[in-house]
């Protein structure tokens, strides 16, 4: 497998203010608490990897830290402004789950549509067409370019709403499932584009997965599961702290600690009850 973490080497001095600080950050869902008190930093110039079960939060961390999730409370600041300020929008790249593009224009006709929003006016015209190039190279569609998106597939069709995000050279890009439904091939190229976009262009990233060998390709990763981070460490140390030989087996013994941990606790109430 390959791991990025050599190559990743990144230009931001280590005491740069993160891209994201969050603490006490929770998040009620109509009755539910989704996200419980968590507390975490996201590095710049770094791939963070957010990873746990179906359903523990990782959609709901990442709208927060985007600015588009209600009823978020506790301190979230995302590159040193409370998340969600208008002046964060052309800062941050966001890839949803759905791959969110017009079907009835080309690949290239949805790039130039979104770049008219981020940089408008005649004087940018050659930006526009610099920037809609080099999103589209960066995500291997150069040959579909002139395809109708409707015509993609589901894969290509991810790839061109990470295109998208990819248009305003983002300081900040945060990437839901970005390689669900790909190959392997291509899984790895867009992995290795992650480490360029950290290491060459500083950015962070934010990149959420439930396949769990993709964690091994990130320097740090956010374990999750029921709403709380169980794990905030680099693949390494993870391993090593576990005894475990990958990143799913340090998962899994973490759960069964937690799990061992709660038990005893209700354990020891019901016995002082
Ligand atoms: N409107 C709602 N009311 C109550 N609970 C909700 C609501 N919407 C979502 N949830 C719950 O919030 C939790 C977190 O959902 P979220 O989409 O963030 O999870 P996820 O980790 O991204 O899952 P997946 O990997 O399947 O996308 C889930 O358990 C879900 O059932």
């Amino acid at each position: 497998m390959t791991n990025n973490q050599g190559s990743e080497r990144s230009q931001v001095p280590p005491d740069a203010v993160p891209a994201v600080r969050a603490r006490g950050l929770s998040v009620v869902r109509g009755s539910r608490t989704v996200l419980d008190g968590l507390d975490f930093d996201i590095p710049r110039g770094r791939i963070t990897g957010l990873l746990g079960p179906s359903g523990c939060g990782k959609s709901t961390l990442m709208r927060s830290v985007v600015g588009t999730q209600a009823k978020v409370t506790g301190t979230l600041e995302v590159l040193g402004r409370p998340a969600g300020s208008a002046g964060l929008r052309s800062r941050i790249g966001y890839v949803t789950q759905d791959p969110s593009v017009y079907d009835d224009l080309t690949v290239r006709q949805n790039l130039e549509y979104f770049a008219t929003v981020l940089l408008p006016g005649r004087a940018a015209a050659r930006d526009r067409r610099d920037n809609v190039t080099r999103a589209i190279e960066d995500v291997d569609l150069t040959g579909h370019a002139d395809a109708l998106a409707g015509n993609l597939s589901g894969g290509q069709r991810s790839r061109v709403s990470l295109a998208v995000a990819l248009l305003g050279t983002p300081e900040l890009l945060v990437l839901d499932e970005p390689t669900v439904g790909l190959d392997p091939v291509l899984r790895r190229d867009l992995w290795a584009l992650f480490g360029r976009i950290a290491a060459e262009r500083g950015a962070a990233l934010l990149v959420s997965s439930h396949v769990m060998d993709e964690a091994e390709r990130c320097s740090r990763l956010l374990l999750m599961r029921e709403g709380r981070i169980l794990a905030d460490d680099s693949p390494d140390a993870l391993r090593a702290r576990t005894g475990s030989a990958t990143v799913e087996d340090a998962f899994l013994r973490l759960v069964d600690d937690a799990r061992a941990h709660a038990a005893t606790r209700s354990d020891s109430r019901e016995e002082t009850a």
